[in-house]
């Protein structure tokens, strides 16, 4: 009897009725707006997947790809109830189906989805102010958290692949965490709290003026950790890690192209910087910084022409002027919040620009195996507690540790070896360690002349590595070399003896 039109202002009227007394306010959150997805609504679906405590009768599972941990979520048409600060909300999952397709440019999903946040009144300003801020940034956590990390390197040299990225990746499942992770566990105090203030300092870094990123050189010889602590960092923030491989790249071009493509929260590594690239010739021209640029660059355009003629050697000729500026120019703030590790076995043999103040933040050194590491190995390997050891035993341990200079790995491997019998591996251990101690101590008393045989074994290892990297390497080498034949000539004999060396 009622014309639409007049039942149609009856329901507007209705409603409007409705939402004066009511005491609350409602906001739609679509999954889809317009075309666009809504990055809110996702963000909320995180976000109840984590933080509501399981309440609601029926929840949907899910786990995404590439990742360990299944989250749960509203299902279709289902209410969960939220507090923040004292306020309660309520936010159901509402889903219709979509009525007669609409023509789009991009096919719409059958469904339509969104989360409807019902609050009261009163509540309006620290909901719209504060409460959605605090769910993307809450979203973004559990992202972090839920993914798998992913291993990223450049070993298909300059080649792009076909989204034209240079970087391949692999996820990364390295079990290394600081927990496991045996040294001192003061220092190791110091790193976590030094990357946590770095992943928490978005603040800081802006207020100062700073590029929001950091650098860390570790050191020390083969087997002590360095590897493993990058995939303890990486897992402790839940970074990604790009090992960046020197030898394949070609030019300092390529390096920056490199450095623009990788994302922010990662860790950028290059393992043995020593053994990568020739930085170790500043000397030959004996100048300062900038003398020291100068030299590199020339350096860059000799190997450059060295890489297209007969010494070609795969015409590498990364500078050191090119690595400073990756690390520390205006490319490397491209993005932001970035790790850059270093790491290498001879400090020594590193060019000074690389270890001025400023460049790597922190110089980390990876000692031999300590009393308090061989605690926490003892506990990774046997379950020894604080306590399970004999008083002898553990002063025994104490006294030889120092002397026999042995390296977290080599003390694994003999736990390893004998972990069946718990017994049996501290006494083997404490064999090794004492064994290793006395050689140590002939072979000083033999005159400090000669080399150490552990150190014999370390520069073996070494050997090894350099023997494993591809023949490119010694072509880079070749390449850098060259530039610094007309300077010296016996600078030029001595690099060659090392190259025989190798
Ligand atoms: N500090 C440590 N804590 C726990 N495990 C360690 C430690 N150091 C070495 N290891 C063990 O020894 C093995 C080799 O260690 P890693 O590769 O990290 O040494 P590295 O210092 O990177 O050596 P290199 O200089 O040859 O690259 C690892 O598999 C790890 O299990
Ligand atoms: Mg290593």
């Amino acid at each position: 009897v009622f014309p639409p039109e007049l039942r149609y202002a009856f329901a507007k009227l209705f409603n409007k009725i409705f939402h004066w007394f009511s005491s609350y306010y409602y906001f739609d959150i679509t999954e889809i707006d317009g075309v666009n997805t809504n990055e809110l609504y996702n963000a909320v679906q995180l976000y109840l997947s984590s933080t509501v405590s399981i309440t609601g009768t029926r929840l949907s599972l899910t786990r995404a790809l590439n990742s360990s941990a299944i989250t749960f979520g509203l299902s279709n048409n289902d209410c969960m109830v939220d507090n923040f600060n004292g306020v309660t909300v309520l936010w159901e999952h509402v889903v219709t189906q979509r009525q007669n397709q609409t023509f789009s440019w991009r096919p719409l999903p059958e469904e339509k989805r969104g989360f409807t946040l019902r609050i009261k009144k009163k509540d309006k300003l620290l909901i719209l102010n504060n409460y959605l801020d605090y769910i993307m940034e809450k979203a973004n956590e559990i992202r972090r958290k839920n993914q798998d990390r992913l291993l990223y390197t450049n070993s298909r040299g300059g080649s792009l692949d076909s989204r034209g990225h240079p970087w391949e990746s692999v996820p990364f499942k390295h079990p290394s965490t600081f927990e496991t992770l045996a040294m001192d566990p003061k220092t190791k105090r110091e790193i976590m709290d030094d990357l946590m203030d770095f992943a928490n300092g978005q603040n800081f870094y802006q207020k100062t003026g700073r590029a929001w990123k950091r650098g860390y050189l570790l050191y020390g010889p083969p087997g002590t950790g360095k590897s493993s602590m990058i995939a303890a960092m990486a897992n402790y923030l839940g970074y990604d890690i790009y090992d960046l491989e020197l030898t394949e790249v070609h030019t300092n071009s390529e390096l920056r192209k490199l450095l623009m493509k990788t994302s922010s929260k990662s860790i950028i590594v290059i393992e043995d910087i020593d053994c990568s690239i020739n930085l170790t010739n500043r000397k030959n021209n004996g100048g300062g910084g900038n003398a020291g640029r100068n030299y590199y660059e020339s350096g860059e355009i000799r190997g450059g022409v060295g890489g297209s003629g007969e010494e070609g050697g795969g015409g590498n000729s990364i500078t050191l002027s090119g690595l400073l500026n990756f690390t520390d120019g205006l490319w490397s703030c491209c993005g932001s919040e970035r790790i850059f590790v270093f790491t290498t076995n001879h400090i020594e043999k590193l060019d000074p620009a690389l270890l001025r103040s400023g460049r790597m933040d922190m110089h980390i050194f990876m000692s031999h195996c300590s009393f308090p590491a061989l605690k926490i190995l003892l506990r990774n390997y046997l379950g020894y507690d604080e306590g399970d050891l004999d008083e002898e035993i553990t002063r025994e341990f104490e006294e030889v540790l120092e002397k026999a200079a042995m390296t977290p790995a080599d003390v694994s491997e003999v736990l390893i070896k004998n972990r069946r019998d718990k017994g049996n591996a501290v006494m083997e251990l404490l064999e090794a360690l004492k064994a290793r101690a006395e050689r140590r101590k002939k072979k000083e008393s033999n005159g400090g002349g000669e080399l150490e045989e552990e150190e014999d074994v370390e520069e073996e290892e070494e050997q090894e590595k350099r023997a494993l990297e591809s023949p490119k390497d010694e072509g880079s080498c070749d390449l850098v070399q060259d530039s610094c034949k007309k300077g010296d000539e016996e600078d030029d004999q001595k690099q060659d003896d090392d190259i025989i060396e190798k």
